[in-house]
């Protein structure tokens, strides 16, 4: 009955959004939470899904909570899961926020991305190594599930790309790295595994803001699922300090190598930073966790699409025809990176599957703000879902899978709702990496293989933890002919 923000003048997400946390994380045990929210969204531009917590829609809510010039902070989830060294992702105060993105953003530039390609060419290679030989043993055609293989060839590249190491996950075929712990024990740690099992768990409790701390600190003690999930997760944590300890001897040791990290112990002038290890370590977690997980979800959907679509396959392959040179085993960035079919194919599926889905929360300023023409009263959390805002009446038949759309002229009215990276300060700062990697493999594997579902009545399962995962996805891979 308390309401002094008056926020029960908005429709409830489900009964018990005005009253407790409890169910936004039923949804979360359902499976696929953004979704249950859109449900609730297709009835109201606004809905409240939690006490202190509203959802918005429309484009213009997108502009008030996220863009350049926004009032809003990172509220919510981000300040219960900062811990003494909060990276760039989830850093709240705006200066620390502005100081770390100047850090890194001369390696993420436009300009230098190019740089990495060979990394990224370096991973295709050795999965398509990989895959020749299952089509080998397997008398010219395998089955392989591309869920796993996308991911496996995420991390690698992220592992090179950010730290210059080499993980050999693809040449293994699974996610295991060996570590030496701080105390000096021998150990392997599945890297998806235990990062998958660190972020069930805490998605599962931490939208209870006021209570998540102290439930953590109960359920880690007690035997059962939570404790299992977490002691697993807490192997992802081993890898990043023994990565972060490997390439800091390489450093001392004068090595010159070119990796995201370098940024954080020089600046472009060869001065030492001098930072903590402990932001070093959250940075480096932080780029081996949202680096690697979103962009294998992306690949994963968008194959998965293709291949649900066979138009749509044909005429990428048609594309990739008239621009590729088949003697090219792995394609060459500068001639995928302008072809508007690939590219459509790729924002297609984010549109339709982002993997970040859900209302990524911000804050009101204490003095409160207009958001989509309702006053909103300071220190509300509010969030625009991704899974709902691709599906505004500007993208018609907006449940089809059609890349058709992105080649149209009037395009640009729907690109402030296109938010698969976010938008303004806090946007991704990853996506032109991403896109590198999406349209390099993407573009090598439709030219060299015959592609299929394994069942053609497949469907991907999904989990929503923060980010959105799919399930198995198996396909039938053969060599193409003369390829
Ligand atoms: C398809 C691939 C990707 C998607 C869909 C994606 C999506 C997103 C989204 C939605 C955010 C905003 C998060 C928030 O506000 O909480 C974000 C931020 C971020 N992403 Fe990505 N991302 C992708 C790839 C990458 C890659 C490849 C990297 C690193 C190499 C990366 C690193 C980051 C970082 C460091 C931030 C925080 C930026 C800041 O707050 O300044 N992402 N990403």
């Amino acid at each position: 009955y308390l309401d002094s923000k008056k926020l029960r003048r908005f429709p409830n997400a489900s009964l018990l959004s005005g009253v407790s946390d409890l169910s936004y994380i039923l949804q979360r045990y359902r499976g696929f939470r953004s979704k249950e929210i859109h449900k609730a969204h297709l009835q109201h531009p606004v809905v409240r899904v939690g006490p202190n917590s509203l959802s918005f829609s429309t484009p213009d809510a997108i502009r008030a909570i996220y863009g350049h010039n926004t009032p809003c902070i990172k509220g919510g989830t981000y300040v219960t899961a900062a811990g003494a060294h909060p990276s760039l992702l989830d850093v709240v105060n705006k200066e620390e926020h502005a100081r770390k993105r100047r850090i890194l953003s001369h390696a993420f530039a436009t300009r230098n991305l190019e740089q990495w390609e060979f990394k990224v060419t370096d991973k295709v290679q050795k999965l398509i190594a990989q895959f020749d030989l299952v089509c080998h043993e397997n008398e010219g055609e395998a089955i392989i599930d591309f869920r796993t293989w996308s991911n496996l060839f995420t991390i690698e590249a992220i592992a090179d790309i950010a730290l210059s190491h080499h993980l050999g996950c693809l040449g293994q075929g699974n996610d295991l790295v060996a570590i030496t712990t701080k105390d000096g024990r021998e150990k392997t740690v599945n890297y998806i595994d235990c990062l998958h099992a660190g972020r069930r768990a805490t998605s599962m409790l931490i939208w209870s803001t006021k209570w998540f701390s102290s439930l953590r600190f109960v359920l880690k003690k007690l035997p059962g699922f939570f404790q299992t999930q977490w002691r697993k997760g807490q192997g992802f944590d081993e890898m990043v300090h023994y990565l972060v300890q490997q390439r800091l001897r390489r450093y001392k040791n004068g090595e010159q190598l070119e990796d995201f990290v370098g940024c954080l112990f020089q600046d472009k002038h060869g001065d030492a930073r001098n930072l903590e290890i402990g932001e070093i370590e959250a940075e480096v977690a932080t780029l081996l966790d949202a680096g690697s997980d979103t962009t294998a979800i992306s690949l994963t959907h968008a194959m998965y699409f293709l291949l649900r679509t066979p138009v749509a396959l044909s005429r990428l392959r048609e594309e990739l025809r008239v621009a590729l040179d088949d003697s090219q085993e792995v394609s060459k960035y500068a001639k995928v990176k302008n072809l508007p079919y690939l590219h459509a194919c790729i924002n297609e599926s984010l549109r339709l599957l982002p993997p970040v889905a859900f209302g990524l929360n911000r804050m009101t300023p204490p003095e409160g703000l207009m958001i989509d023409g309702n006053w909103i009263p300071g220190n509300t959390l509010v969030g625009v879902p991704a899974y709902t805002a691709h599906r505004n009446p500007l993208f018609s038949s907006s449940e089809q899978y059609q890349p058709e759309r992105w080649l149209k002229d009037n395009i640009k009215e729907t690109q402030g709702i296109f938010i698969p990276f976010s938008t303004g300060a806090r946007g991704c700062i990853g996506r032109n990496i991403s896109y590198i990697e999406q349209t390099v493999l993407l573009a090598t594997l439709v030219q060299r293989y015959d592609l299929s579902l394994a069942d053609s009545g497949w469907n991907l399962d999904h989990e929503e933890a923060f980010n959105l995962w799919p399930g198995p996805l198996p396909l039938k891979i053969r060599r193409r002919e003369n390829c």
